[in-house]
């Protein structure tokens, strides 16, 4: 097997295991400057049933693919991710720095993008077996203003066999809508369990 073919299989356990391991706590190295506003919202997203899972951005050791996610290891993006148990239904209040600039002043729309299939796809993860996007299409509402919090919100819509259709949005704490996402996921095959 080459080593693109382990990347599904081995990352997935490890993601799952860090979740578990780091539940229910507030990054404690998040800048002051952000932090209160994260503590603000923080409240609000609980009373809507999410509960906190993990801060991913300080995972060490063995939790090595997490740690190199292209998003989570952002230096200029930091995330607390939180899933509602309902429904599957996951979020990331996230404070997008400077060095993400698309259009000056303003988020790289491919940054968006990798916030909100990142978000999407732990929706996916934690729902159900190992699945990649094949496609994704982004609307882009109103461009996101650098060194902001923003509330990114990934959702399944509905699964059929190996594919699953989900859903993101991204937006601003007040609920000014940013862009939404319509994503498929694939199960590879080469990762079905074995019957
Ligand atoms: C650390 C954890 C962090 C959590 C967050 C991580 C976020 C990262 C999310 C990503 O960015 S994933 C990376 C980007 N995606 C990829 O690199 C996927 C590249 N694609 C593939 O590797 C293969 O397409 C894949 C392994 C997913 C599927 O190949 P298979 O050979 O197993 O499936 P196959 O080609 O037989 O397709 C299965 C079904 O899906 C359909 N399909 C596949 N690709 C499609 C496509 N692009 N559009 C529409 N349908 C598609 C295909 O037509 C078929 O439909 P039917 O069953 O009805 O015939």
């Amino acid at each position: 097997m080459s080593s693109v073919d382990a990347h599904p299989t081995i990352v997935y356990p490890h993601y799952v295991r860090a979740l578990d391991e780091e539940k229910a706590q507030l990054p404690s190295s998040f800048p002051r400057e952000y932090s209160e506003e994260f503590q603000h919202i923080l409240p609000k997203l609980l009373q809507r049933g999410f509960h906190i899972l993990t801060k991913l951005n300080n995972q060490k050791g063995n939790l090595s693919n997490i740690s190199k996610n292209f998003v989570l290891s952002h230096p200029h993006i930091h995330v607390v991710i939180l899933r509602r148990a309902l429904d599957g239904a996951v979020i990331y209040l996230a404070y997008v720095g400077s060095h993400v600039q698309g259009p000056s002043g303003f988020m790289h729309g491919g940054a968006t993008a990798a916030l909100l299939d990142d978000c999407v796809s732990s929706a996916v993860l934690l729902s159900g077996p190992f699945a990649m996007t094949v496609q994704m299409n982004v609307q882009y509402r109103k461009p996101v203003p650098l060194n902001s919090v923003v509330i990114v919100e990934g959702y399944v819509e509905q699964t059929n066999g190996r594919k699953t259709v989900a859903g993101g949005k991204m937006y601003h704490p007040d609920g000014a809508l940013y862009a939404e996402a319509t994503l498929l996921f694939v199960r590879p095959r080469l990762v079905e369990p074995k019957m």
